[in-house]
């Protein structure tokens, strides 16, 4: 995967590996390019001479094919959301999929209860915090049941009991199975046991 801005390369990365249901922490200083990479994993970012093998099969990552954008997932450090309601945003993606609003509800109940924001089903999300809305994005993710979940500094600008509430989700989002990569400087989230690290330094992945 290589990346340039103009002139400047940004990185250059021969190969990386994502195992199934494996979590990762993405470092590097800021600029290093961390959030650009997550974002030519889900295909909002245009890059030169990206290949990818997923399930045995080899696909370029331009145009973006339609097997990744099913299994992919991002969570923007500063989620977008409708101006509707809490419920509506997290049973949106299901209920774009074709799912019947009677086979989704439930589901949303779930997700709701695990990120701690079922009092604030009917809420407008440009109403929420920082955290809580960073926790309605978690469960959006989740309820999609991503194959790679790839989360933008999801600690960033939180702290106090917001913080620690998002902290407490992320250990749990490998236990549905998919992989997690978050792009983070936060130090307990890097200090997680069991999580893969990588840093991109001066334009290379290391594995550490
Ligand atoms: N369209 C663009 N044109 C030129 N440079 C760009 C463009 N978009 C991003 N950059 C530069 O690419 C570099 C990488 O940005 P990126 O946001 O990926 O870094 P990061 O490691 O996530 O940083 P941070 O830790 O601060 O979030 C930065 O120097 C940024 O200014």
């Amino acid at each position: 995967m290589r990346k340039r801005h103009g002139e400047r390369l940004l990185f250059e990365i021969d190969t990386l590996t994502i195992e199934a249901a494996a979590g990762y922490v993405l470092t590097g200083v800021n600029g290093a390019g961390k959030s650009t990479l997550l974002r030519m994993f889900a295909g909002l970012e245009r890059c030169e001479a990206c290949t990818v093998e997923f399930d045995g099969e080899r696909l370029p990552l331009h145009p973006y094919p339609a097997a990744l954008r099913k299994a992919i997932v991002f969570v923007h450090q500063h989620p977008i959301m409708f101006s509707t309601s809490v419920f509506h945003n997290i049973a949106y993606g299901l209920l774009a999929r074709g799912e019947s609003k009677r086979a989704v509800a439930p589901v949303v109940e779930a997700a709701m209860h695990w990120a701690g924001v079922e009092h604030l089903r009917d809420t407008d999300p440009t109403r929420l915090s920082g955290g809580e809305k960073q926790r309605v994005a978690l469960a959006r993710a989740r309820v999609l049941q991503p194959r790679l979940l790839l989360l933008d500094e999801p600690t960033a600008n939180l702290d106090g009991p917001a913080r620690e509430q998002v902290m407490a989700l992320i250990p749990t989002l490998l236990d549905a199975g998919g992989s997690v990569v978050m792009a983070c400087h936060d130090r307990d989230l890097i200090g997680l046991p069991g999580i893969h690290r990588l840093k991109l330094r001066d334009g290379r992945l290391e594995y550490r």
